[in-house]
C-alpha cells in the first residue's frame, strides 16, 4: 500500500487496480495546461509532461490526464520535468456534455469522492436544474451533497420551503445551508469535509462558489502559493486546481467546473424566473434585451417596484451565461478572431 499517498486521496481501490505494481513513482494531477502537468506527491508539487509515446498510443480525449487523476511518472521533483507514461484507472469522474456538439462528454475532474452541488437560495434555486446536476454527479460515480448558499438574503421560511421542495421531490442527498457573509453553516460544512477525501463544488455562476472556496482555502493557497508558480521562471505558470485544506480534505477547483452547470440552463431559467419571462411578452420589441429599450415591460415593472432590480440583474446574468455557452465553439472562436481584428484596426487608427 502506498501509505504515503493517502493524504492525497490514495485508497485501497486504487491499490487494487495496480496490476502489476509499477516500478515508477505515483503522483496525482493537480492541474493540466495543454501538455504541461502539475503533479503532487508526498514531497509536494512538481511539473511533468506527457510522454510522446503516451499521446501516440492514447489519442482518445478521455485518456488524457485531467485534474484528480493518478499517474505513473518517471523522474520527478529533482529533475526538471517528470515524464508521465501511464494513467491509472479512475474511480469516479465528472464529465460535461458540450452543448450543440455531438462529440463525447468532456472530462472536468477525476476521482472526486463527493460533488457539492451549490445553488443560491436567493433567486437561483431551481429544482429541475438541481435534478440535472444530481444526474451528472451520480452518473460519474461521486456522492452528491446539496448546498444552499446566501441564506442571509432570504427569510428562514423561504429556506425551509426550498428544503421541503427538495425532499418532496424524493431527493435524499444531504442538504447543507451556508451564508458566506455571516459564516452561518461554514463550520458544519467544514466538519463534513473529511481528510483524504476529494471534493468539488459545482453550480451556476454567481451562486457563491468562489467566495466559499476562498473561505475554505485561504490558508491552503497561502501555504502553496510559491510552489504552484513557475519556480525558476522559465516555464509558464500552471495554476494549481487540486488543493489540500488545513483540515486535510482535498478540493478541486477548476474553470471547467465553473461552467459545468450552465449548459442547458435555459429551460431552468423559465422555471425560476417565470414572472420575468411572462412579462417579456409585453415588451414593445420581440427581441427586447430588457436593458435599455423603450417600451420594455420588465424595466417598467422594475421602475414601479413589481420586480426587484437584483432579480432582473441575476436573470440577465444567467441568461447571458447560458446563451454564451450554448453558442458553438466555432462561433465563439470566430467572435474572438473578429474582435482581434477589430482591436488591430482600432490600434492602427490610433497611431495615425
Ligand atoms: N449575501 C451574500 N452574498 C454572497 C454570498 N456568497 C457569495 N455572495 C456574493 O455573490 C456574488 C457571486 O459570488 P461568487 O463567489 O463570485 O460566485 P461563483 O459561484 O463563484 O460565480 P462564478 O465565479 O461566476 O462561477 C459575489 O458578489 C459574492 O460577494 C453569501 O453567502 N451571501
Ligand atoms: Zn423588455
Amino acid at each position: 500500500m502506498h501509505a504515503e499517498l493517502t493524504s492525497l486521496g490514495w485508497t485501497d481501490w486504487f491499490e487494487d487496480k495496480l496490476d502489476p505494481a509499477p516500478d515508477t513513482r505515483l503522483a496525482r494531477v493537480a492541474a493540466v495546461d495543454r501538455d504541461q502537468l502539475l503533479l503532487l506527491d508526498e514531497t509536494g508539487p512538481f511539473r511533468a509532461r506527457l510522454a510522446g509515446r503516451y499521446l501516440h498510443r492514447h489519442p482518445h480525449p478521455d485518456a488524457q490526464p485531467c485534474v484528480g487523476d493518478w499517474v505513473c511518472v518517471e523522474g520527478g521533483p529533482d529533475d526538471d520535468f517528470g515524464i508521465v507514461h501511464a494513467l491509472l484507472a479512475r474511480r469516479t469522474a465528472l464529465r460535461r456534455k458540450v452543448a450543440g456538439n455531438s462529440s463525447e462528454p468532456q472530462m472536468i475532474a477525476a476521482n472526486l469522492d463527493c460533488a457539492v452541488i451549490v445553488q443560491s437560495c436567493h433567486f437561483d434555486f431551481n429544482l429541475r436544474r438541481l435534478e440535472r446536476y444530481l444526474v451528472m454527479v451520480t452518473d460519474g460515480g461521486a456522492e452528491p451533497y446539496i448546498l444552499l448558499t446566501k441564506t442571509d438574503l432570504v427569510a428562514p421560511e423561504v429556506l425551509e420551503a426550498q428544503i421541503a421542495e427538495i425532499r418532496d421531490a424524493g431527493i435524499n442527498a444531504p442538504v447543507l445551508t451556508l451564508s458566506s457573509v455571516t459564516r452561518e453553516g461554514l463550520e458544519t460544512l467544514e466538519l463534513l469535509l473529511t481528510p483524504g477525501r476529494t471534493y468539488c463544488f459545482v453550480g451556476s455562476s454567481g451562486v457563491g462558489k468562489s467566495t466559499l472556496i476562498n473561505l475554505l482555502t485561504d490558508q491552503a493557497r497561502q501555504e502553496t502559493g510559491g510552489v504552484s508558480g513557475t519556480g525558476e521562471g522559465r516555464h509558464t505558470t500552471v495554476r494549481r486546481e487540486l488543493m489540500r485544506l488545513a483540515g486535510g480534505a482535498l478540493v478541486i477547483d477548476n474553470p471547467g467546473m465553473r461552467e459545468f452547470g450552465v449548459i442547458g440552463a435555459e429551460d431552468g431559467l423559465d422555471a425560476s424566473y417565470g414572472e420575468i419571462t411572462a412579462l417579456a411578452q409585453h415588451c414593445r420589441y420581440r427581441d427586447c434585451t430588457h436593458t435599455d429599450e423603450p417600451g420594455c415591460a420588465i424595466l417598467q415593472a422594475v421602475e414601479v417596484g413589481a420586480i426587484g432590480r437584483a432579480q432582473l440583474d441575476s436573470y440577465l446574468k444567467l441568461r447571458e451565461e447560458s446563451a454564451f455557452h450554448q453558442r458553438s465553439h466555432a462561433e465563439r472562436r470566430k467572435k474572438d478572431r473578429d474582435f482581434g481584428k477589430y482591436l488591430k484596426s482600432a490600434k492602427k487608427q490610433l497611431r495615425r
